[in-house]
């Protein structure tokens, strides 16, 4: 038997400040980038959008990549909506950072470090990378009762299956809370991330279409995985410079941590 294990992971956690900006899912523009007239959140602006479009098609065609381009007009006529759906207009992993003159001025951080971070929160970079994921179709998901009543159960098993094997796993305590969190039954579909420990659902197994369950029109039907259970899949996350300063930081305040543990041991 094959134990799970989930180690500490720390979640990246956009906080955006988009309320007012949240109708917008692009530049509303047909093929022939022409401006409809109520489209993907956007209306009227005609001109401005028609002028955004073409330099949508220029950073698309990889023309003006690394430029800037500034919008001018009075308050409130919509220059960070026509931003914000350029932004969308290129993916929806595009980020987009917005900043408000008033942010810049603050005690705690400097102007030149607070316009550097905005910055560096706007330009997104993909990195690929290969990992070893198990992917299968949940068979059953077995919680032990713990000893005492109202602690958190500490010990289970997962059995997953896929086209040409099925496997029983051993689970610990993280692995049990995140797949209470996920939800996950039998007849899921799941993919479990071997480095992290994260469970990211795929769907139902097709298997289990017709159960009595009340299912929403969201679920999405999958097939059972075929071949082994652990593979080796290539995925391409997009992170922002300003999460890689971050993570990158708390490498080095983990350092400084050793760092002074070993000048004041104890
Ligand atoms: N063409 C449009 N279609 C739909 N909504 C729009 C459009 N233009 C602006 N809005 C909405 O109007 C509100 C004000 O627009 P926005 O914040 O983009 O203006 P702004 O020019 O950036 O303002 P400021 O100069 O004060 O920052 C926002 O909620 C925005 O989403």
């Amino acid at each position: 038997m094959t134990e799970l294990k989930l180690s500490e992971t720390r979640d990246l956690t956009r906080i955006e400040r988009v309320g007012a900006h949240s109708h917008i899912r692009g530049l509303g523009l047909d093929s022939s980038l022409q401006p409809r007239d109520v489209s993907e959140g956007m209306v009227g602006q005609i001109n401005a959008r028609k002028s955004a479009g073409i330099i949508l098609q220029m950073i698309k065609d990889g023309i003006i990549a690394g430029r800037a381009v500034l919008l001018a007009g009075q308050p409130g006529t919509g220059k960070t909506a026509i931003a914000m759906g350029m932004a969308k207009s290129l993916g929806l992993e595009t980020p987009f950072a917005m900043i408000a003159g008033s942010e810049l001025f603050s005690l705690e951080m400097s102007k030149t470090e607070a316009l550097t971070q905005a910055f560096r929160k706007a330009i997104g970079v993909r990195i690929k990378e290969e990992t070893e994921v198990i992917e299968g179709e949940v068979v059953e998901v077995q919680i032990d009762r713990p000893a005492v009543s109202g602690a958190a159960a500490k010990t289970g098993k997962l059995t997953l299956k896929s086209t040409e094997m099925e496997t029983v796993y051993d689970l610990g305590a993280k692995m049990i809370e995140a797949i209470g969190k996920e939800k996950v039954t039998s007849g899921d579909v799941i993919a479990i991330d071997k480095a992290s420990g994260k469970i990211t659902k795929l769907g139902r197994s097709f298997s289990r279409s017709r159960d009595f369950d009340a299912m929403g029109p969201q679920v999405k039907f999958v097939q059972c995985p075929d071949g082994e259970l652990q593979k080796r899949k290539e995925v391409v996350h997009c992170v922002t410079l300003h999460e890689i300063d971050v993570i990158n930081s708390s490498g080095a305040m983990a350092a400084m941590a050793v760092i002074h543990r070993v000048v004041n041991p104890g």
